[in-house]
């Protein structure tokens, strides 16, 4: 595991002032380029999931548009689970719960299309990244109005310093810890 994540975080790629100034904007997409670092990304988390939950069937992935797309529906087929999309207003056809959320650069509304995902089924919320915790929030706050139980939220990466897992009331996993990103965004 400890060389696998050596792997990973050493293609990862920080941009500075994207997409505004004053944000150091952490790039993951490299790992998709080489099918051996994303065969390892999808593993990293299977096999979290099967220790973390080894009695406790999880039901759905729920990708957070876009980057949670990007892997979502892999990991998702890895562990014999569904895959559910939430997305931005306006993409999803049919009945939706809505939900407004403010983010590290800017605001947005989430949808999630009501009755895709079954009462009292077991869920992992999962993204990119966790920044200020924002984003996150308003996938739970869906999560809630579709009264499923959101096991965890699982990120590849998060801003330690900018604290948004204490904004979430389910346990928060995330795969590369980047404990170093606040001294460089301060220099
Ligand atoms: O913790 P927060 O401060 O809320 O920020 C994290 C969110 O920001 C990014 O998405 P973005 O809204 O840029 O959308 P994209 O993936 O569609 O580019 C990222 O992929 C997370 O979803
Ligand atoms: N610093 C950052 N890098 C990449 N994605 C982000 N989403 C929110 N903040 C981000």
């Amino acid at each position: 595991m400890t060389s696998n994540i050596a792997d990973l975080k050493s293609v990862l790629h920080k941009y500075p002032n994207f997409p505004v100034k004053g944000v150091l904007f952490e790039d993951f997409l490299p790992i998709f380029r080489d099918h051996r670092l994303f065969k390892k990304l999808i593993n990293c988390f299977k096999n979290h999931s099967d220790e973390q939950f080894k009695d406790i069937k999880i039901d759905y992935i729920v990708g957070i548009e876009a980057r949670g797309f990007l892997f979502g529906p892999s990991l998702a087929l890895a562990m014999n689970s569904g895959f559910v999309p939430i997305r931005k207003q306006g993409k999803l056809p049919g009945e939706c719960f809505a939900v407004e959320y403010e983010k590290e650069y800017g605001t947005d509304i989430f949808e999630i299309q009501k009755g895709s995902i079954p009462i009292g089924a077991n869920v992992i919320i999962l993204d990119d990244i966790i920044a200020t915790g924002g984003t996150a929030l308003a996938a739970f706050k869906l999560m809630e109005e579709m009264k499923v139980t959101v096991l965890e939220f699982d990120f590849v990466m998060e801003l330690d310093f900018l604290k948004g897992r204490k904004q979430l009331d389910a346990p928060v996993f995330t795969l590369l810890k980047e404990q170093e990103q606040a001294l460089a965004t301060k220099n």
